[in-house]
């Protein structure tokens, strides 16, 4: 029996998922793979067929006619194939013309109709699957859609992250969170997670860093974008990749161990933890006294008929606490999200002392 494309996440690390965002011509798709191919470097071609574009007049991909050109690539560089698949319709013509992989688009991992739509249609098949990250930070979506999928049959699976939507003005097309994508991997450790620099990036130049810090995050593979000819590409063309800038890429990419041998380093390792395991303890110890004082703060206000929210006073610590944040190095994002989540909680403990019925209390 052929051997299932996922196992190969378990033989190379990482694995390189590479070619068009779109296939546009026949002579682009199997230009650009063969030419991919030839480095040795990239193990499973990719191509757009049906491309979920924000608004529509744009170009919106070839459709059926693409999956024959990417047989022909399959065929010319002995490499498995994959492409995104958004409906019934999709997975049929997908699987028909011999697709090895099929990913779920993040427009698609936020329907729960269209994910069932995909599970029922791959029911009774043995289909590789990947399911890419919801277009928006929820982490449920993202594993509501892999459960589909398992419920439907299908056991081969991996996930993908390309980042998450945001609002406003940020060096990245879509926010990579990591957190979110490190949560996923402590849910499923069994399912292999690959990132998508070139969606989380949409240009060029932080393509290796993020693809490093990937792989720093220990993710198993990378998908990127590459086209023969990227600025004349139909769509995303400040994101693509020559088939030489590819290269080059991965050739500088430094692949780190998850795991430590070495006897000395693992000493030093486990120092450097119990001391951070012991300034953990500090710092739970000392907000646990902070939401204590909070609590008495909210007794007073109780008494003084005071609201819990204090804009003033809370506009002072976020100056303060910043400046100081900065002082020791921390990132000011970091510092505005650390601060919000200790006011957060400061005005639930309050929320309990000053609301709380004494009925509720029993
Ligand atoms: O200073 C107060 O009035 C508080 O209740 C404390 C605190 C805080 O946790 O720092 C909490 C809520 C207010 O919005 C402002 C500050």
């Amino acid at each position: 029996m052929k051997t299932s494309p996922i196992a190969i996440f378990k033989e190379k690390r990482p694995v390189i998922i590479s070619g068009p965002c779109s296939a546009e011509t026949e002579e682009q798709v199997l230009e650009t793979c063969t030419t991919i191919a030839k480095s040795g470097k990239v193990d499973i071609l990719r191509a757009g067929i049906w491309k979920p574009r924000t608004r529509p007049n744009s170009f919106e991909g070839v459709g059926v006619e693409g999956l024959q050109w990417l047989k022909k690539a399959k065929e010319a560089t002995g490499l498995p194939t994959a492409v995104e698949v958004a409906n019934f319709n999709h997975v049929f013509e997908a699987l028909k013309h011999g697709v090895d992989i099929l990913w779920v688009g993040a427009r698609t991992t936020v329907n729960p109709f269209s994910v069932q739509e995909i599970a029922d249609a791959l029911k009774g098949t043995d289909a590789t699957v990947m399911i890419k990250n919801p277009v928006h930070a929820d982490i449920e979506l993202w594993t509501g859609a892999l459960e589909r999928l398992h419920g439907a049959g299908i056991t081969k699976l991996g996930l993908i992250h390309r980042g998450f939507a945001q609002y406003g003005n940020s060096v990245y097309r879509n926010d990579p969170k990591w957190q979110l994508a490190i949560e996923m991997k402590r849910r499923f450790p069994e399912i292999p997670m690959v990132c998508d620099p070139s969606h989380i990036c949409g240009k060029r130049d932080l393509l290796h860093a993020v693809s490093q810090q990937a792989l720093d995050m220990d993710f198993d593979g990378l998908m990127l974008e590459s086209h023969i000819d990227p600025s004349n590409a139909l769509s995303d063309k400040d994101q693509q990749l020559t088939p030489k800038d590819l290269e080059i890429i991965i050739d500088n990419l430094v692949v780190r161990r998850p795991n430590i041998s070495d006897e000395d380093l693992s000493q030093k390792l486990s120092m450097l933890r119990s001391q951070i395991d012991l300034i953990d303890d500090d710092l739970i110890k000392l907000l646990g006294e902070r939401m204590k004082v909070a609590e008495e703060i909210g007794l007073v206000k109780r008494e003084k008929g005071i609201t819990i929210l204090q804009t003033n006073r809370w506009e002072e610590i976020i100056e303060k606490a910043s400046e100081t944040g900065k002082l020791q190095g921390l990132s000011k994002n970091f510092m505005i999200r650390y601060l919000n989540a200790i006011h957060q909680e400061s005005i639930e403990h309050q929320n309990e002392v000053m609301n709380r019925t004494e009925l509720e209390k029993e």
